[in-house]
């Protein structure tokens, strides 16, 4: 799928991952709704990125991706302002195994909420002209972290959602892709914030120390740089995209057919 001309809804966008992938996507010809639930934060960045991308290329749009309302409200906007939605990135997430119950409802509940709403608007069956979703799941999707059980099961939920929702929509002809991007860590506010944020289990930071110390941390444009190739490359579908500072690649998941002994 080329980008020039496509329109897109990136959540959690005001900052972070998500303002790098609004970024790349308006670099690369797409107009985009911005959803986040900071609203001075994502209004003055919408402001500036008319002034450098054109006028009315980004539109802020506040929404919690915890509430039903908010968030069909939002795609029924972004929809009128833009005429039609093409991408969905499902990015706003938070670290916090204090509210662990948060952390599923935006993490994971958010994921599922974002993506079902999207196959309604997209889906060809439903008059719609197909697309792509992708959901930011983490590195913390495919191994666990040991510091963050919950903020690991979540993003687990995210890639197994992934998976098992994009070969619903290939086997019911609705035209929409749906990827999930693994990243390791990433220097944005969520990563430097997690001193207070771990829980009981705060005491094994020194062991999450080490991790970090080894993968290394990322910034934002490397992270969207891959949002690119998961959006474009038309062959795509139910894949788990890794990228750390070393090495990116698809992600093998073993088949476990019927036949095969553990
Ligand atoms: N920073 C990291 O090391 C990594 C982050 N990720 C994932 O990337 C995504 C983005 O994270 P970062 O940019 O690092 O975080 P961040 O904290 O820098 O930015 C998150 C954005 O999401 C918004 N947000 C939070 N809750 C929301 C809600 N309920 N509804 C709408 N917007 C909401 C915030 O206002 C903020 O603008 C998250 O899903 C995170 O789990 C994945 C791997 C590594
Ligand atoms: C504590 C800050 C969390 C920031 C938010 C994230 O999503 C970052 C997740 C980044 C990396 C997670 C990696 C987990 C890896 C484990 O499964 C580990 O077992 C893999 C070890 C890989 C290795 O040793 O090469």
């Amino acid at each position: 799928m080329a980008l020039d001309g496509k329109t897109a809804i990136v959540t959690g966008a005001a900052m972070g991952i998500g303002k790098a992938i609004t970024e790349i996507l308006l670099k690369n010809g797409a107009k985009v709704a911005v959803l986040d639930v900071n609203k001075v934060e994502g209004e003055n960045l919408v402001k500036d990125l008319n002034k450098e991308y054109g006028a009315d290329r980004a539109l802020f749009l506040s929404c919690n991706v915890e509430s039903d309302e908010e968030f069909k409200a939002a795609f029924q906007k972004a929809a009128e302002a833009f005429g039609a939605i093409d991408i969905l990135c499902n990015n706003a997430g938070i670290l916090n195994e204090e509210k662990w119950q948060d952390m599923i409802s935006i993490n994971l509940a958010g994921v599922i909420r974002g993506t079902y709403l999207a196959l309604e608007h997209m889906r060809k069956t439903n008059g719609g002209g197909g697309g792509v979703i992708v959901n930011i799941a983490s590195m913390a999707g495919l191994g666990p972290l040991l510091t963050c059980p919950v903020y690991t099961a979540t993003k687990h939920g995210v890639i197994g959602f992934t998976r098992a929702v994009a070969a619903a929509s290939a086997a019911s002809n609705y035209g929409i892709r749906v990827n999930a991007l693994c990243p390791s860590f990433v220097g944005t506010e969520l990563f430097t914030t997690i001193e207070h944020k771990l829980g009981q289990f705060a005491h094994l930071k020194g062991a999450a120390n080490q991790l970090v110390e080894k993968l290394g941390v990322l910034n934002t444009p490397e992270v969207a740089e891959c949002i690119l190739e998961l959006v474009t490359d038309e062959t795509k579908n139910g894949e788990a995209f890794m990228v750390r500072t070393e090495m990116k690649g698809y992600v093998p998941f073993p088949s476990l057919s019927s036949t095969d002994k553990p």
